[in-house]
């Protein structure tokens, strides 16, 4: 972890993760879906990618694959310059729902990573209270899940992915299943998360907002079989200022952004009807 945001230098930014020519194909014959045409994209190290596309564009099926949950049907995933071949501790993942421990506390639950790779039970203790303050969660510490709203549990599985001291987070619609309000909020905290720590990001969001809000760079996918079709380099995620959503350029690039994604989601409404 570092403290504080390096300074721009004129070096480009190492390469923390990369898809090189992915494709994914699920199933064979009349049944097979082409989820993912040749994708290339670089994940700079620090930088904060978000995903967003149409419905079924292949965003999960992308991010799995880095995840080493999905094998590519061509191409490969690498971190690091290395092919990714399963699931790794360097990758944490945050899903939708936070697919907690239901039976440990919420302190157990983020002390579990630690002390799954070995680590001694004071010290997983020390981290899982370091990023369950890290979410304002100090208080809900002895709690479990059950008596957590969507949101606390959601700010869990982030403490639980952290504390793992993951290289890169996989977060597939991570706020999707909250309220606005708490989506916000939970918004704000993960911006000051990432300026604090700048973990490298993967998220996938349906919301243009959040994309400009969090995001360094935004790939807007194309309808299935999913491509790139754009790639923008928002500045807002460097911004400590709420308000930045109403500034010009915020409002003119969700307008670009809404452009791009409008084409896509009528293309991908007529695949439905044509199905
Ligand atoms: N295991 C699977 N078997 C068959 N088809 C699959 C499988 N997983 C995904 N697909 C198909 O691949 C396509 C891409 O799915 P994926 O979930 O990656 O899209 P997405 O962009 O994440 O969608 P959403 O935004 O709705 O979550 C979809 O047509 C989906 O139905």
């Amino acid at each position: 972890m570092q403290g504080d945001i390096p300074a721009a230098s004129g070096a480009a930014p190492a390469v923390k993760a990369r898809f090189d020519k992915v494709t994914k194909r699920f199933g064979t014959g009349d049944n097979a879906v082409q989820a993912l045409e040749p994708i290339s994209l670089d994940i700079a190290e620090n930088a904060f990618v978000c995903l967003v596309g149409p419905s079924g564009c292949g965003k999960s099926t992308l991010l799995n694959i880095l995840a080493g949950f999905e094998k590519p049907t061509t191409g490969q995933a690498l971190m690091d310059g290395t092919p990714v071949r399963g699931p790794d501790p360097r990758r944490g993942v945050v899903f939708q729902q936070g697919a907690l421990f239901t039976w440990m506390s919420v302190r157990d639950n983020v002390a579990f990573g630690p002390l799954a790779t070995g680590k001694p039970s004071a010290e997983a203790g020390r981290i899982a209270d370091r990023y369950l303050e890290m979410v304002g969660l100090t208080a809900f510490a002895k709690r479990y899940p059950y008596e957590l709203s969507g949101g606390m549990q959601q700010r869990v599985g982030i403490a639980r992915a952290l504390a793992n001291d993951p290289e890169i987070l996989l977060m597939d619609e991570p706020f999707a299943a909250l309220d606005a309000q708490t989506r916000e909020l939970l918004q704000e905290e993960i911006k000051r998360i990432w300026q604090s720590t700048r973990k490298t990001v993967l998220w996938i969001t349906h919301s243009i907002e959040e994309a400009l809000f969090l995001a360094t760079d935004i790939v807007v996918m194309s309808a299935r079989p999913g491509r790139i079709k754009a790639r923008l380099a928002p500045q807002f995620a460097l911004s400590e200022d709420p308000a930045v959503v109403a500034s010009v350029e915020f409002v003119r690039m969700k307008a670009e952004i809404f452009g791009l994604l409008r084409e896509e989601s009528l293309a991908a409404q007529r695949q439905e009807a044509g199905r």
